[in-house]
Formats: C-alpha cells, structure tokens, sequence
C-alpha cells in the first residue's frame, strides 16, 4: 500500500481528532467581526477558500482567501491565518514576518520557520504525511476550521469511513478528462480534487464554480469525459451536462469533504492505472522553498 493511501484511510478517525481539538484552538482564531485573510499554496490555498466561504457565511465577517504568491500585503485584516503543512513554504514565510502580531498558523510540522514567525500556532503534527501529495492534513485543517464555526462534524467523520468504501464512480481505464465543480465553499473542495488528480496522477482535470461551468467549460463537454460537483447543485446543472454526454458525478448523501475523499481515490486509482506511484509525483516536492 502507498503512504498516500495509508494517510487517504486514516482521515475519519483524524477528523474526529481535528474536530475534538477545535475548541482549544478558539483563542488562535478570529473573533467574530473582525477581518480576516486566510492564505496558502497550492492544496493549502483551497482548504483556505474553503474555510473563507464558510466563515463569511456563518456571519462572522468579511474573509478573503488568497494563495500565498497573490496577497495583497497593504491591506488591513486584522487577522492572517497561514495554512501550511510543511512550516517552509517561501510565500507563507513571507507573509508570517509582514503579518506580525495579526498572524495565526495551522501546521503539520512544527519545528519549522512558520512557528517561529506567527504569533498564535494551532499545530496538527497527528496530521503530517509522509506523501509529498497531500490529503489527510489540509482536510484535518479544514475539519478543525469547520469545527470552530460550530459545526458539528460527526457525520462528516462518519461519511469519510463511508467514502472509503463508496465503489469509484468513474472508471479510471475509460475517463477522458473530468472538470470538477463547487458553489461557495465547495469551490475550494473542488480546486482541492482537479489537482489530486493532476499530482497523483498527471490526468487532465479543471475545477470552476459550478455556475461559470456553463461560460466556457461547457464547450469541452462530451462523452468519455465527466463533470463531478460538490455540494449544491445549481439548478439544471445535470440535465446541461448529461446532454452534452458527459457523466455527472454528484452525491448528495455524504458530507462534501467526504465526497473529497472519494475523489482522493479516485486520483489514486488514476495513476495506479497509468502504471504512476502516486507518492512520487512528477516534478512536484513537498514544499517549495525559493532561494
Ligand atoms: O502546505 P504547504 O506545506 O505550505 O505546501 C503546499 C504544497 O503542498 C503541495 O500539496 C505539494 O506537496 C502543493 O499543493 C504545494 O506546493
């Protein structure tokens, strides 16, 4: 078994954990009303447009996600929250030392520069991976996160155990190409899963919101490829997509982290197909540190 699949199965039992550790963490985390940005790379940029979509509409203020490279560092929040499993990536580095005593860091490794930089530290090294392609930390992060929103987390834990046992609902041999689709939160879930596959398993996925999928992602909608949402569904969405003959892939049953997960192993089953290990992935490293 790969360690990426290792760590893809011990996800329910550390989202009870992440959730469990939620009401510790309040102290480290905004207070409702202030303005905050939540700031990350790469998988840790859509757990943080995740985190931003749900804070913002639980009526605790404006929240902006950014990727670490894009953040608007004049602009006055009151709160920065880095999300980053490694502690060294160059662009959260950066915005630690500009973010000062604003700065909040959620992170797997611990004895690393962006505990040293950030004023508060919710630390998960329970949730650290031995994967360069991640999975089990940013979804505990963001369980974590989901948790100190009030959110009670127990079906979504359960959901995960579900998910690992769910049958693929795309064939790995036969799919072309899949788009991945979200509405509010679920955006960041679905960003999350277009680039498990892109990682895992270098397969051609794209992720927008699922409203924009009808301004332009629509025209490369055929048969042989799928589009697969999460959460919310807009209306008409599946009766659009299934015309054009590609699959729609959506399940509205299971909470939509725990939809991620399935899509976590699909991309795994993707490169299993293709001959690929998914912990080692082409080109990619498990953190990128700039000189
Ligand atoms: O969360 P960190 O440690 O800052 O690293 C983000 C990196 O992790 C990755 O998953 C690669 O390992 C990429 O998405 C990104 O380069």
């Amino acid at each position: 078994m790969t360690y990426v699949a290792e760590e893809i199965d011990s996800q329910p039992e550390l989202w009870r954990r992440a959730a469990a550790q939620a009401a510790e963490a309040t102290g480290a985390l905004p207070r409702p009303g202030e303005r905050v940005a939540v700031v990350g790379c790469g998988t840790s940029w859509f757990m943080a447009m995740a985190y931003a979509a749900l804070r913002e509409a639980a009526g605790q203020g404006e929240t902006d996600a950014f990727a670490g490279s894009e953040f608007p560092v004049d602009r006055p929040y009151d709160r920065i929250i880095a999300i980053t499993r490694s502690g060294t990536t160059t662009e959260v580095l950066d915005i630690l030392r500009k973010a000062g005593d604003r700065s909040t860091v959620l992170v797997g490794d611990v004895d690393t520069p962006a505990v040293g930089l950030a004023r508060d530290v919710i630390a998960l090294p329970w949730a650290d991976e031995r994967s360069v392609v991640q999975t089990r930390f940013a979804t505990s992060a963001l369980t974590l996160l989901r948790a100190s929103l009030g959110e009670d987390l127990a079906k979504a834990a359960d959901d995960a155990q579900r998910a690992l046992d769910l049958p693929l609902p795309l064939d790995p041999a036969t799919v072309e190409q899949v788009t991945f689709v979200g509405r509010g939160w679920t955006n960041g879930l679905a960003q999350e899963a277009a680039l498990k596959c892109r990682e895992a398993a270098t397969f051609w996925t794209e992720a927008y919101p699922a409203m924009d999928f009808r301004h332009g992602p629509i025209s490369i909608s055929t048969t042989g490829r799928a589009v697969w949402a999460f959460g919310e569904v807009p209306p008409g969405l599946r009766e659009d997509v299934e015309v054009t003959g590609a699959t729609f892939v959506h399940d509205p049953e299971i909470d939509p982290v725990a939809h991620l997960v399935v899509a976590q192993r699909f991309a795994v089953a993707l490169a299993e197909h293709k001959g690929l290990n998914p912990d080692t992935p082409r080109h990619l490293t498990r953190s990128v540190v700039l000189s």
